[in-house]
């Protein structure tokens, strides 16, 4: 007889919460959306879309969505959990007492938590307790693009590995290839970095500055990335993984990036207010670039890119000032540290 498919609550009911849940029920899990917003619930379980942050794309049937969290949760094997960094910590506090006492809480928010900097699986092991399997989903992946069916690779991170595995055999389909890993730590910093370094590539587009800028904008921006990776203890492979490069890659260049998006306007010179009012969905290089170099300063490890970001975004510089500071750094080697020994 075959096991029976898991049953997964997806908590947060935003575009990327949204994609997943459709993903995982177009692969026959019952599943049940989560979201605080009764109008986009009535609309996604109703008529099977989400107008609000995937308008026109068609939902599975199958996909139940409500507001109530405890009827979310009840019977859920596993819990996904796609709010933005800001919402995590009240989140989980939440689902705490009602989650099934052998259901695993997996995430798919990018980011830190605000104020604290701490990374969201340190959040997570606090409020949740020792003995929840706990997994990151992260990597390259447009919500739209997984909305409508294209193909994606992404990676699962956890220390418990049948849990990894679990979490990645909900996702893994067709169109879909889920990769397991055990670095959370690493998978964290990858996907909440990019963010802060698309702004970066968005803003060197924006004033113009040419294709070899933008490449030189990545790799550097990726040598930043490892080399926080390795004061922190992650692993070099994970961030030159899907969590680290391929995720750089797609959101210093895709302009389905909100966070690319941001630099775009903020190169063009609009003021950030008026670029996160247009883009009207989260944007979390806003806050985690405050929380890399709060990581960074812990370490003692110098970010240039991270911090002219962090600088432009809080308007102590202009993208101008940002990119004559770049220029001015003095030579040296590409790699005066080993990063790979
Ligand atoms: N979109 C993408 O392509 C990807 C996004 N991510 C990550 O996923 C996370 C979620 O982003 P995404 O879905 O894109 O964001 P969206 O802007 O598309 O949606 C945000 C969602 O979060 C909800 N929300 C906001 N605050 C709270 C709260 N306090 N409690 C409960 N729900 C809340 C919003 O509800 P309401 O509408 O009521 O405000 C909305 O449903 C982010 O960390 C992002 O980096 C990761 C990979 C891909
Ligand atoms: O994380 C993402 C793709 O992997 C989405 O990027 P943005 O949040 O910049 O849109």
């Amino acid at each position: 007889m075959e096991a029976k498919a898991p049953s997964v609550a997806v908590l947060g009911a935003g575009s990327w919460g949204t994609a997943l849940a459709a993903l995982i029920a177009r692969h026959g899990h019952p599943t049940v959306l989560w979201g605080r917003d009764a109008a986009t619930i009535e609309a996604i379980d109703g008529r099977h879309e989400n107008p609000r942050y995937l308008p026109g794309i068609a939902l599975p049937d199958t996909l139940r969505a409500t507001t109530d969290l405890p009827t979310a949760l009840q019977g859920a094997d596993l819990v996904l959990v796609v709010v933005p960094s800001h919402a995590f910590a009240e989140t989980l506090h939440a689902l705490a007492p009602h989650r099934p006492a052998h259901a695993g809480v997996a995430w798919a928010t990018k980011g830190f938590e605000p104020g604290s900097g701490r990374f969201l699986h340190e959040v997570a092991g606090e409020v949740l307790g020792d003995g929840v399997p706990l997994a990151v989903v992260t990597g390259p992946s447009f919500a739209k693009e997984v909305a409508q069916g294209l193909p994606t690779a992404l990676t699962v991170h956890s220390d418990d590995d049948a849990f990894a595995q679990q979490v990645a055999e909900v996702l893994h389909g067709p169109a879909f290839r889920a990769y397991t890993g055990d670095d959370m730590l690493g998978a964290e910093l990858g996907g909440a970095m990019k963010n802060v370094l698309a702004v970066a590539t968005g803003v060197a587009d924006g004033m113009q500055l040419g294709l070899n800028a933008r490449a030189g904008l990545i790799t550097r921006g990726l040598n930043e990335m490892l080399r926080l990776n390795q004061a922190i203890g992650g692993k070099a492979e994970t961030l030159m993984g899907l969590a680290g490069l391929g995720d750089l890659v797609l959101t210093c260049t895709g302009d389905l990036s909100r966070n690319r998006r941001l630099g775009l306007a903020l190169g063009r010179g609009q003021s950030i207010a008026d670029a996160v009012r247009e883009i009207g969905q989260v944007v979390e290089s806003v806050q985690t670039a405050d929380e890399v170099m709060r990581q960074a300063d812990k370490h003692g490890i110098e970010l240039p890119i991270s911090s002219g970001v962090r600088d432009v975004l809080h308007g102590v510089t202009t993208p101008k000032e940002g990119l004559q500071r770049l220029l001015a750094r003095e030579q040296k080697p590409e790699y005066p540290t080993g990063l790979f020994e």
